[in-house]
């Protein structure tokens, strides 16, 4: 019987949603005469522009709210220039954003990356992974990650090597609250947790490559340096790079210094992997197998560990903090399946996702709701006459590059408003009271179907929470990072009993990730009645 009820809905629902969704869709295909000029705007002074409102609200570091303010200003589409001399457009509305990552951004999806790892990059010429790859490169390599991270049946190379190091890492907080309770440092154990499980990956199953002493001082060394080239991206934000650079300020140097250390560890990890090969069962050996080139197979998965670290580690926390003072919802884990975590991890991604905007440059002239907007490459890549593959490959990184080429342009293109970089807003889009009804609210039932409370919960637009991205450059370890986490959450709430220790309000901050404005300071006991079967 519930069967058939819940047949019925879905056969109810999918009409409506591919009749809205083909509605979004079609309009591509429409004559459309609005452009990014009658694009909705906040009106100020001329010169000053926003930039005293931006800063006022907390400048970058408060991002994802000024942006939500300003679309329940302005409405789900509105341009901004933020500080810059180009018009971003920012988009919060769910059937947009899927058109955007599904039909508008072409064959090889480009994005805007740090500018600070951009500059790193030109001047120190170093390879990275699929993040920073373009064109040809980046498609070939994508296909090849994409057979053995997100396909069907690639549980069976992580299921492994993930519960083996989540279940380690209980283990070493099961000691830690034997003589009673404990506060760690969590964002730093979630690092390194991170950190672990992309190295159990790559490793295998039966490897019989053991880590000793040497090996343990170099991953922890590698977990700090990677969380600081975040923290110094960050204070980078805001300041004059190039004259950072220029005059070689600490701030530079941190930032400088943490690359290099992440990289080079990163990449001796990998190499120790790669001359091991034939003693694991891992992804490098897979890869390896498939001849990609050592050279590929260490700037990709180098890569890898780095973003695979602050990703997991802030989303853990996030989900812990949203539970600890949820007695209820953690007697539900306890006592349901292993389903119901995958809920409380989607409702605490949809509340606090780590990517609160995703950045794309469209590759032709494209119709994007009403408005008709300009290709951001196109017209820069005609008036250099070379092909936009090889723009692709070779430039495109960073709206400062765009910016240059256009300028180079000269005469014949001189608005450089035509480089229309579009930020899906993703925070806004998952908070919106339309997609989402009571949207504040931490309610991990909202996406189980079956539940009867969710009845009083008119809107759910599920595609509106969109923390992985969607489409062809959307995230490649989202398989890995859910098992992961969910691995996790689920083994400490059996384990253990959790509350928060923080007096005063945690917000979020947009630090490149959206991260706690305060360190979460949680305290862990055992949880003596845990059931045998989940327990370990
Ligand atoms: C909760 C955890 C994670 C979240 C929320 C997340 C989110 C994202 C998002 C939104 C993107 C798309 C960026 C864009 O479209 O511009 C992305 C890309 C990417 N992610 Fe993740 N990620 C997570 C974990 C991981 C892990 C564990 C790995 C390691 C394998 C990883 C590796 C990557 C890479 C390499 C890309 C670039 C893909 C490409 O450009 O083709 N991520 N991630």
């Amino acid at each position: 019987m519930k069967t058939s009820i819940l047949i019925m809905h879905q056969i109810k629902r999918i009409p409506i949603h591919k009749k809205i969704f083909n509605k979004a869709f079609a309009s591509n295909f429409v004559e459309c005469s609005l452009t990014i000029d009658d694009i909705p705007y906040r009106r100020t002074f001329p010169v000053i522009g926003t930039k005293l409102e931006f800063i006022a609200s907390g400048s970058g570091t408060k991002l994802h709210e000024y942006i939500d303010h300003r679309h329940k200003q302005l409405g789900p589409v509105f341009r901004e220039k933020l500080g810059g001399d180009a018009d971003l457009v920012f988009v919060s509305d769910p059937l947009l954003i899927r058109t955007l990552l599904l039909n508008l951004e072409g064959k090889y999806p480009a994005h805007i990356l740090p500018e600070p790892w951009v500059l790193y990059e030109n001047l120190y010429g170093s390879k990275r992974g699929l993040f920073f790859m373009n064109g040809e490169e980046w498609l070939e390599n994508r296909r090849i990650m994409n057979k053995h991270l997100l396909k069907e049946g690639s549980e069976t190379l992580l299921e492994g090597p993930v519960k083996t190091t989540v279940r380690k890492f209980i283990q070493k907080m099961k000691y830690a609250t034997e003589s009673g309770t404990f506060v760690p440092n969590l964002e730093s154990e979630f690092y390194r947790l991170s950190i672990d499980v992309i190295v159990a990956v790559i490793l295998g199953n039966n490897s019989t490559i053991k880590p000793n002493k040497d090996c343990e001082a170099l991953l922890t060394n590698f977990s700090e340096s990677v969380k600081k080239i975040f923290q110094t991206t960050t204070t980078l934000y805001g300041l004059p790079l190039h004259l950072c650079q220029k005059f070689n300020l600490k701030v530079w140097r941190d930032f400088k210094e943490s690359v290099d250390i992440s990289l080079s560890l990163a990449h001796k990890i990998v190499g120790e992997v790669l001359s091991n090969r034939h003693h694991s069962n891992g992804l490098v050996k897979m890869l390896s197998d498939e001849k990609v080139s050592d050279e590929n197979i260490k700037k990709i998965i180098g890569d890898f560990v780095i973003a695979a670290a602050d990703t997991t580690a802030y989303t853990s926390l996030w989900t812990l903090f949203l539970l600890s003072n949820q007695e209820n919802t953690k007697a539900e884990i306890r006592s349901r399946d292993k389903n119901y975590v995958n809920y409380i991890l989607k409702e605490s991604m949809r509340l606090y996702p780590v990517a609160p905007f995703l950045t794309r440059i469209l590759p032709t002239e494209s119709v994007l709701g009403s408005y008709k907007l300009i290709a951001g490459l196109y017209l820069v890549v005609k008036m250099l006459n070379i092909s936009i593959e090889m723009f692709c490959r070779k430039h495109i990184s960073s709206v400062h590059t765009i910016r240059k080429y256009s300028a180079i342009c000269g005469n014949y293109y001189k608005d450089v408003n035509n480089v229309t970089p579009i930020i899906a807003s993703i925070y806004t889009s998952g908070r919106d009271e339309n997609n989402f009804s009571e949207a504040e609210k931490f309610l991990p039932y909202r996406w189980d179907r079956n539940d009867p409370r969710k009845k009083k919960l008119q809107n759910h637009t599920s595609f509106a929470s969109l923390p992985f991205a969607l489409g062809a450059r959307s995230c490649i370890g989202k398989k890995l990072a859910i098992l992961q986490i969910t691995e996790l959450i689920s083994q400490i709430v059996d384990n253990f009993e959790f509350k928060c220790l923080n007096k005063t309000e945690i917000k979020a901050n947009t630090s490149q990730v959206l991260v706690p404005s305060t360190d979460i300071k949680l305290e862990f006991s055992r949880f003596e009645s845990a059931s045998k079967d989940r327990s370990i």
